[in-house]
């Protein structure tokens, strides 16, 4: 037992983090002792917190010693002969959320940090030598350090009803630190567990399905939510009396020597383009995967703990800690939302326009809040085209078994596409998604405004203009609300909700209702040029163009930017966003801000733009790189800039027009401006935001001579 995870641990002292545990120990207690149909005897362990599903089983301190104890005792009663095998699965719905994430964010030193990281590997590890067979039974969400305790089972089976798996400590700013880095390459193969353990994390957090998990060789049967436990006991029965248990992907000699290192290269090259080299996780948890490779568990575990107490103690984790509390609280309770009690019913939505937008809001507007919706646009061709999308969306989901036949018809009938705007009569809530112009929005308006109900609700899905510009010529101009999606709508969790000095109170409450039932999270701001997100999405598009305009090459500007770790480059960003709507959005900002905006300036090959974008018959442009090489003229005799050239100006840049932003009341706090930007640009969670970020690189004290936050929100104190 030299190599024993128990032996390694063994005269660890954790008493310096018993106090951090907030005294919500899982009850798991009686074991049951299960008797198998051939006679033997399976202790099964039921992790319950004792709370709602709301509330799922984490891991402290003092949950994990208490079950400490409890694998202590069934080892001995194994020694002595009375089990011959040890379960274990959690309450309805829940293995276990993971470690618990307030008790980690308390840790204030590496010692204590290293601590943590033990305890889990010690009790944890206790799965692995208890003397008998350990089966951990998956019967629901299996995150983090709860998908760890599968791992450090000797046998895993999953409910095919479960909720998500995943190891998604990546996303945080920490690795799978009990086991988690070590033990799944060594099951799964370095390219599966490469996906799960960094991949998944990087995109939004992706988790698994049970039958993904079973494919992957991470659990080594599936059975129907029916009979869940039933068939899991005879299962692990058959496995005890003898039955070979296939690991398909388990990695041999050959993958170990040759396979590994290879995948692992490659996966550090596309982290380096993809996201740079600031943030740390995914780096540290390739390098644990890297080693994981050879050496002993006991080794593996080792190395997990000095990374963890690394990375908690960490700015990165800080900033991510932050981050979390900003989507789970903060994103939940929108700051300045009216009383819920003011909002308009809404029992029929009118949407104006049947375009890019139009046509992605209209179908999550049937599916979320089963209302009748009518699409309206210039001509019938257009709305034929708007609502064959949303048919073809609705057909999409039906084949791939996300609603059923009856839900799809249902669904497809709600929807009425005309160009009879008399149909809008009783529409209680009218959004429009037309052209990007004053004068067409205006338009619109005023003709729906003279056949809808005097109390309903006008609603603007303008990326930039000013929404009190837009209702300037209504009769009742109070009842008009910005309301922002983000593209592509299905994705973005994003609403900004946009206040003129005119909004009243009714319409500002029926937009956060119908933000909240639309599955969306909403942030309230001013009615300022841009709003928040793409005020600052401008500032990183000009700065990029400004680079281009002194004679950089487009693809050394894409990797300018990387560092700042958003999904992609500017110049990928405005081909999503579509060549017109990114020049009208430059030109509103330059407008209202020329001594800080580039658009005139730089953008000005723009002008070519309705040329190119008639010609293209989705609308978008795509083949971002001809694209810009063909609109972004550099300027002749000027210089190109360099890299860190290009990321300085834009840091400070961003940190000068975020201070401006809260000086000018945009919105009431930085966090609001972190919020929008994680949500609506998908600006890396593992950084915080950019407010932590701009601070770390020292933008904040070269924009303004100040910081957004305190030392302890970036971690530094913790150094
Ligand atoms: N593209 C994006 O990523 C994005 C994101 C958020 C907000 N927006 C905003 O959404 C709005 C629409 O953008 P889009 O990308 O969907 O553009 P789009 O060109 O795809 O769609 C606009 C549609 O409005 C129709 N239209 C124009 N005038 C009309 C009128 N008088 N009556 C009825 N229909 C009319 C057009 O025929 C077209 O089908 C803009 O205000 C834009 O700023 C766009």
């Amino acid at each position: 037992m030299a190599h024993s995870i128990s032996a390694q641990y063994a005269n660890v002292d954790f008493s310096p983090i018993q106090a951090l545990t907030d005294g919500e120990v899982i009850t798991h207690s009686p074991v049951r002792d299960i008797r198998l149909a051939s006679g033997k005897v399976l202790a099964l362990i039921t992790l319950d917190n004792g709370r709602d599903h709301t509330r799922p089983n984490t891991l402290g301190p003092a949950t994990l010693t208490a079950l400490g104890e409890t694998l202590d005792g069934l080892t001995a009663r194994a020694a002595a002969g009375e089990i011959q095998a040890v379960g274990i699965t959690g309450k309805q719905y829940i293995l276990a959320a993971g470690a618990d994430l307030s008790d980690i964010s308390k840790v204030g030193s590496r010692d204590d940090a290293r601590l943590i990281a033990q305890l889990g590997h010690k009790v944890l590890g206790k799965l692995g030598e208890l003397g008998v067979p350990s089966f951990a039974f998956v019967n629901g969400l299996a995150l983090g350090g709860g998908l760890e305790i599968a791992l450090n089972s000797d046998y895993r089976t999953v409910d095919a009803s479960s909720a998500a798996i995943a190891l998604p400590e990546v996303f945080l700013g920490i690795i799978p630190g009990w086991g988690g880095a070590y033990l799944l390459p060594n099951l799964i193969g370095i390219e599966n567990a490469l996906e799960v353990v960094i991949s998944n994390p990087l995109k939004q957090n992706r988790m698994l399905k049970p039958q993904q998990a079973f494919d992957l060789g991470i659990v080594d049967a599936i059975f129907p939510a029916a009979n869940y436990l039933e068939n899991s006991l005879a299962w692990a029965d058959a496995v005890l009396g003898g039955k070979k248990v296939e690991r398909k992907n388990e990695p041999g000699k050959i993958e170990r020597l040759t396979k590994w290192p290879i995948a692992i290269k490659m996966a550090r090259g596309m982290l380096e383009s993809k996201i740079g080299t600031v943030p740390k996780s995914p780096y540290a948890a390739l390098e644990l995967l890297d080693k994981a490779r050879s050496g002993t568990k006991a080794e593996g575990f080792a190395r997990e703990d000095e990374a963890l107490a690394d990375l908690v103690t960490g700015d990165q984790f800080a900033a991510s800690m932050y981050a979390f509390d900003l989507v789970q609280k903060r994103a939940k309770r929108p700051v300045g939302a009216p009383d819920k009690a003011l909002a308009k019913k809404v029992t029929k939505v009118g949407i104006i326009g049947a375009g890019l937008m139009a046509s992605q809001f209209a179908l999550l507007f049937v599916r979320k809040l089963q209302v009748p919706v009518l699409i309206t646009d210039l001509d019938q061709a257009r709305v034929d085209k708007g609502v064959a999308y949303i048919h073809e969306q609705i057909g999409t989901l039906e084949s791939k078994g996300r609603l059923d036949a009856d839900s799809a018809n249902k669904l497809r009938a709600l929807v009425t596409g005309t160009t009879d705007k008399s149909l809008y009569a009783d529409c209680d809530f009218v959004i429009e998604a037309v052209f990007e112009e004053v004068g067409v929005k205006q338009q619109v308006f005023g003709e729906i405004e003279k056949i809808i109900a005097e109390d309903a609700i006008l609603a603007t899905n303008t990326s930039s203009l000013s929404v009190e510009e837009i209702g300037a010529k209504l009769q009742h101009p109070e009842r008009l609300v910005g309301f922002h999606f983000f593209n592509p709508v299905a994705v973005m969790p994003l609403i900004e909700i946009v206040k003129t000095p005119t909004t009243s109170e009714a319409a500002l409450s029926t937009a956060f209702v119908v933000a909240k039932n639309l599955g969306k999270n909403a942030v309230l701001t001013a009615d300022a040029p841009g709003f928040v997100v793409n005020r600052l999405l401008a500032k990183v598009m000009g700065e990029a163009a400004r680079a281009v305009y002194e004679g950089t090459p487009i693809i050394d500007v894409e990797k300018a930017f990387a560092p700042l770790g958003l999904p992609m480059g500017p110049f990928q960003l405005i081909d999503l966003v579509g060549w017109k709507v990114a020049a009208h959005v430059q030109d509103t900002m330059a407008d209202a801000f020329p001594e800080r905006f580039y658009a005139n300036e730089n953008f000005h090959a723009l002008a070519e733009l309705d040329a190119v974008i008639e010609k293209d018959k989705g609308g978008r442009v795509t083949g971002w790189t001809k694209q810009a090489e063909k609109l972004l003229k550099p300027a002749v005799g000027s210089t190109p800039a360099s890299a860190d050239t290009i990321l300085r100006r834009v840091q400070d840049g961003l940190a000068s027009e975020i201070k401006l932003m809260l000086d000018d009341g945009v919105v009431p706090e930085v966090e609001d401006i972190d919020l929008c930007l994680i949500l609506g640009a998908g600006w890396p969670f593992i950084d915080g935001g950019a407010s932590p970020y701009l601070d770390r690189e020292g933008a904040s004290e070269r924009a303004f001579g100040g910081e957004f936050h305190t030392p302890q929100i970036r971690g530094i104190e913790n150094r």
